[in-house]
């Protein structure tokens, strides 16, 4: 036991470990730097880059370490690149390391929600805004857990480098016991080493695990307040407020009805020579084969409400995702309020980040089916951000009209709330508020309330009429509820196999159909519905 206890501060080991902790350094740090370079290299839209990245890394991670090291020692003096034996097993471990970590950064990136990229660029937020605000966020505290398992395995191979003469902790070890033929105990008290080493890397990661974790409770001891990046906890909001959120048991709700005729009349009189929001010309769009979009045109007049009508299938997330330029056409033309969106004058596509500011300027909101909110934000950073980072608004003014834009939505108790820690209507009136922080002269909505539980759509639903009755919006909102299309439309739409089947008044085309495969729709839809459309 002494023996054991005199090796633990035998000062040839200890310096062993300071040489094992300066290998694992080189290929800790030049594994993160070349592991970056390569998962940018195969994330990159150039093929030829990804392919190098990608044949790299076939020859890194498919021979062995050991000879990776050796060769760095004895076959690079060859090429005029001699290095010390630290060195040298630095860089194999960095070049091997790198193939891991570059794994790790790539499943990062992949493992955030495609629908939080595609939110932030309806907003206007530039290929490099979404990822230094959105993607870069969550993809460190996906990859926080995976990087301390390397760390820990870039220890371990560090042991490695004695078979090229670095005195680390192995090679002395083997020495000493070689030489005291105290084998156990040298060997115990290494491995001791070991544990301590890796224990302290474990516990850093735990650390960045509970400084990254959004749901950290408040700091408790002095401890819990050294650990940074803490979530800010929301102010509390007066009860007044908090309870126009919810609805009271012995109210139930019930559907408001269809306007009089005489309201009908004032809205089309209103909207009578209004100017083109959005125009939609010979609109074509295919997947491979599979044809979409078919010549399909049609107009949205400034301060219209059009509700878009459809079988499931018939393209009419399509139609929305290609006006506001999500989806690249394959021939036709969107024009909102006058201007292409996508191109420049002489009719080449724009560049991604040019596109973005294109849709910040243009003006175009847009709400998705299943929110797609920043899921690390809260939901007043989920409004306020994208006005701070696109529209350059400074950080008060943000947070003023978003803590508004809250309470407009009957959220501004929960603004300091996750979306994981919110109803599916409320997640999706945070949508909606975030869409509408811009100011939006047009707002698409893609099927916003059918991925809500039946008792919860018609709040986001009172959202969206006051949006169309108070605001004056211009609104184009594809949708399966019938009744809520016959109150809130001025015009309905129905699109199947890819063009416009009939469009008409709200009223007209949902009461007295002339299309048979209108009717067919309403039909088997107004069926579904309790009550059908009248
Ligand atoms: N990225 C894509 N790649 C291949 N096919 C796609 C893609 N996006 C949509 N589609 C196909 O295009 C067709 C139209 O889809 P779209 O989502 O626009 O229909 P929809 O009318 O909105 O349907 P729903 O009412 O069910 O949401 C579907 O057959 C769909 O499978």
């Amino acid at each position: 036991m002494s023996q054991f206890l005199h090796y633990l501060e035998l000062p040839y080991l200890l310096q062993g470990i300071l040489i094992t902790l300066q290998l694992t350094g080189l290929g800790l740090l030049g594994g993160l730097v070349l592991g970056f370079v390569l998962a940018s290299m195969q994330l990159s839209r150039h093929r030829a880059l990804s392919a190098v990245a990608r044949g790299y890394t076939i020859v890194f991670r498919g021979t062995p370490l050991i000879l990776q090291l050796v060769f760095a020692y004895d076959a690079l003096p060859h090429a005029g690149l001699t290095l010390s034996p630290l060195m040298a097993a630095g860089l194999a471990l960095a070049a091997n390391e790198a193939t891991f970590i570059a794994e790790v950064f790539r499943s990062g990136v992949l493992g955030v929600d495609k629908g939080q990229v595609t939110a932030g660029q309806a907003l206007g937020m530039t290929p490099r805004v979404i990822m230094r605000r959105v993607i870069a966020p969550q993809a460190v505290r996906l990859m926080v857990p995976a990087l301390g398992n390397e760390a820990v395995t870039t220890l371990k191979n560090s042991s490695l480098a004695s078979f090229i003469a670095v005195q680390e902790l192995t090679l002395r070890s083997t020495q000493l016991a070689s030489s005291t033929f105290d084998f156990f105990s040298v060997f115990f008290a290494s491995g001791v080493m070991y544990l301590v080493l890796t224990g302290a890397i474990s516990a850093v990661q735990l650390a960045a695990e509970r400084a990254l974790d959004l749901d950290r409770p408040a700091p408790r001891s002095w401890a819990d307040r050294l650990l940074p990046l803490r979530r800010p906890v929301a102010a509390p909001v007066p009860v007044a407020v908090a309870a126009k959120d919810t609805v009271a048991d012995d109210e139930p709700w019930a559907p408001p009805a269809p306007p009089e005729p005489w309201e009908r009349e004032a809205r089309v009189a209103a909207l009578d020579g209004a100017p083109a929001a959005v125009e939609v010309g010979n609109l074509h769009k295919s997947y491979g084969e599979h044809v979409v979009l078919d010549g399909l045109n049609m107009t949205v007049r400034t301060g219209e409400v059009v509700a878009l009508l459809g079988p499931s299938g018939s393209g009419k997330s399509t139609l929305l995702r290609t006006i506001n330029h999500l989806e690249d056409p394959d021939s036709g033309a969107v024009l909102i309020n006058g201007r292409r969106l996508g191109y420049q004058d002489n009719g080449k596509p724009l560049s991604p980040a040019k596109i973005a500011d294109a849709r910040a300027e243009a003006g175009v909101g847009m709400v998705f089916q299943h929110f797609n909110l920043f899921s690390h934000l809260t939901a007043l950073e989920n409004v306020a951000g994208p006005l701070r980072w696109v529209h350059r608004m400074p950080a008060k003014e943000a947070e003023h009209r978003a803590g508004e834009l809250l309470e407009r939505v009957g959220l501004a108790h929960r603004a300091g709330a996750l979306p994981r820690h919110l109803s599916g209507g409320q997640q999706q009136r945070v949508a909606i508020a975030r869409a509408l922080a811009p100011n939006p002269r047009v707002l698409l909505l893609d099927e916003p309330t059918s991925a809500l539980d039946p008792e919860l759509v018609h709040e986001v639903l009172e959202v969206i009429r006051g949006l169309a009755r108070e605001d004056g919006l211009t609104m184009l909102i594809a949708t399966h509820q019938l009744r809520f299309a016959h109150e809130v439309a001025d015009r309905v739409v129905f699109i199947s196999n890819g063009s416009v089947t009939e469009e008409g008044p709200a009223e007209e085309l949902l009461t007295r159909p002339r299309h048979p495969a209108t009717a067919r729709f309403l039909r088997v839809m107004g069926a579904q519905s309790v009550g059908g459309v009248a």
